[in-house]
């Protein structure tokens, strides 16, 4: 079947805001597998829903070893005649194989289809490869309308009801989630911060590979009235309203979420070995984002520094605790509440790019800590706030905020300061990769971290 889909995907999947491979063609497919989620009634108008795995086969980007083989989770809509109301939904129309003569479409971007998903969710059992599950005491209601999010992310949310949101993960690998994995552990410890899974589905590895089951989608709660902190930011910035209030609230819940994932999951101590493998990670990061970024290499050696005194303090003798930690924490995954304004935690899937087993792998907290005091920077250059003291005392509350829990992030400077460094360096390969026209937000914060080599100007304007 991927064959007759092939010349489809390769020109659609491209165009998708969560295909991770932009900019390398796509070699080949390989289909892993391929559920019928509701059948197909020809020459009705009814549609049917087809759930499939499939392996995109990529050329290595430039300066990378291997090519790639990332697996997608699509969702296609079949139906002979696409309503006009979906069209902006439309994949196109198979030129032969099993599916010749339909047209395919997103699926979730049909309430008929949506609803059905959330039918499969109420209801825990198996289909093909595909294992539905729910929380012992969850009574999920039937019937309520949904909506696709039609904010451009890294995966998929559809809203039912204003009552819950299911995520579905498009890139998708062995292994379970974290974004199903720790707002589980958390729920146990009762930490209400983050909104609690009540269903999932997976897909079982073929045979008896000895592979670990795929998280394919998570329903929660969701937050009706909520907005992020990147709007609230931006919404503060534009009228020149305080903010550190806010941060100082969202250091403290971000420290609550901390000592929570502490307690539910394992922690270890980082010593000598553990921080200079940690340093040569960052070192291979920021190697490897300067091969792509030419802009970042100046700036090299003077980063290379950071990652440097860390190791060296592993040598000295310091030690630190790591645990579970968010992993990719900024001000778009934070929501406040407009009835209580309480801040919620979301996301915690890591960054999307890093292998899942990576992501899975105890930090120290400082990385989550310097994700958000980065994000600080980022609301401060796109609010039109550089040159203020705006995003410096937002950064201050949060570690005050943070500090009233925890501890103060602010007592390990040279800790940050390696995170913030390696945050400022994925950022500038995410936007490089996603929003090239942002790329002077984090290029100022690498100017700022490498301390400014002599005669280097800051980086360019800001976006707007
Ligand atoms: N529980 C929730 N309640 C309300 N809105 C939510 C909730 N979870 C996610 N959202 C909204 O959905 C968007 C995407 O969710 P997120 O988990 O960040 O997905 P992605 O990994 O695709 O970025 C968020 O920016 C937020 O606006
Ligand atoms: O939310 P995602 O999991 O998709 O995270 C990715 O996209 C984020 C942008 O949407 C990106 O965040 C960067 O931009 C934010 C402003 O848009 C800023 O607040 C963050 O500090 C900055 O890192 C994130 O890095 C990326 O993984």
């Amino acid at each position: 079947m991927v064959v007759s889909l092939a010349p489809l995907l390769r020109e659609w999947l491209p165009r998708q805001r969560w295909f991770a491979g932009k900019g390398r063609p796509i070699t080949g497919f390989a289909l892993v597998s391929a559920t019928e989620l509701l059948p197909r009634t020809r020459g009705g108008t009814a549609p049917g829903l087809l759930h499939l795995l499939v392996r995109a086969r990529q050329p290595a980007a430039p300066g990378q070893g291997r090519g790639t083989e990332d697996c997608y989770q699509l969702l296609l809509g079949v139906q002979d005649v696409l309503p006009p109301q979906l069209a902006p939904a439309l994949i196109g129309r198979p030129a032969d194989g099993p599916l010749h003569g339909c047209t395919l479409y997103e699926g979730l971007a049909d309430p008929r289809l949506a609803a059905l998903l959330l039918e499969r969710l109420r209801m825990p059992g198996r289909l093909g490869p595909l294992r539905f599950s729910r929380e012992a005491d969850a009574d999920i209601p039937s019937g309520l309308t949904p909506r696709l999010l039609g904010a451009e992310q890294s995966n998929s949310s559809a809203v039912y009801g204003e009552t819950y949101i299911l995520k579905l993960f498009r890139r998708v690998g062995p292994g379970t989630n974290p974004d199903l994995e720790l707002p589980r552990a958390l729920a146990n410890t009762g930490c209400s911060r983050v909104p609690a899974p009540v269903a999932w589905f997976e897909a079982e590895p073929p045979g008896r590979s000895g592979a670990e089951p795929m998280t394919l989608g998570v329903l929660q709660p969701y937050l009706p009235g909520s907005a992020d902190g990147w709007q609230l930011a931006l919404g503060a910035l534009a009228v020149r309203a305080d903010f550190t209030a806010s941060a100082r609230a969202l250091g403290h819940a971000t420290a609550e979420v901390h000592l929570a994932l502490a307690e539910a999951l394992p922690t270890v101590v980082l010593r000598r070995p553990q921080l200079e493998r940690l340093a040569s990670a960052m070192t291979r990061r920021l190697d490897a984002a300067a091969d792509a970024v030419p802009a970042l290499r100046p700036y090299r050696n003077a980063l290379r520094a950071a990652y440097e005194e860390l190791a060296a303090l592993g040598r000295a003798g310091r030690t630190w605790h790591a645990q579970r930690i968010h992993g990719d924490l900024h001000l778009g995954q934070a929501l406040r509440t407009a009835a209580d304004g309480r801040w919620s935690l979301i996301d915690f899937e890591g960054e999307p790019a890093r292998p899942l087993a990576e992501r899975r792998r105890p930090q120290p907290v400082a990385r989550d800590v310097a994700g958000m005091l980065r994000s600080f920077d980022y609301a401060a250059a796109v609010g039109h706030a550089t040159g203020t003291d705006w995003a410096q005392r937002a950064r201050d509350a949060f570690c005050e905020g943070y500090a009233a829990v925890h501890h103060d992030p602010r007592e390990d400077p040279r800790l940050l300061r390696a995170h913030e460094t390696d945050k400022a360096v994925y950022e500038v390969l995410y936007e490089a990769r996603h929003r090239p026209d942002w790329l002077s937000v984090p290029m100022s914060a690498i100017h700022r971290l490498a301390g400014a080599p002599s005669g280097r100007r800051a980086p360019g304007p800001n976006p707007v």
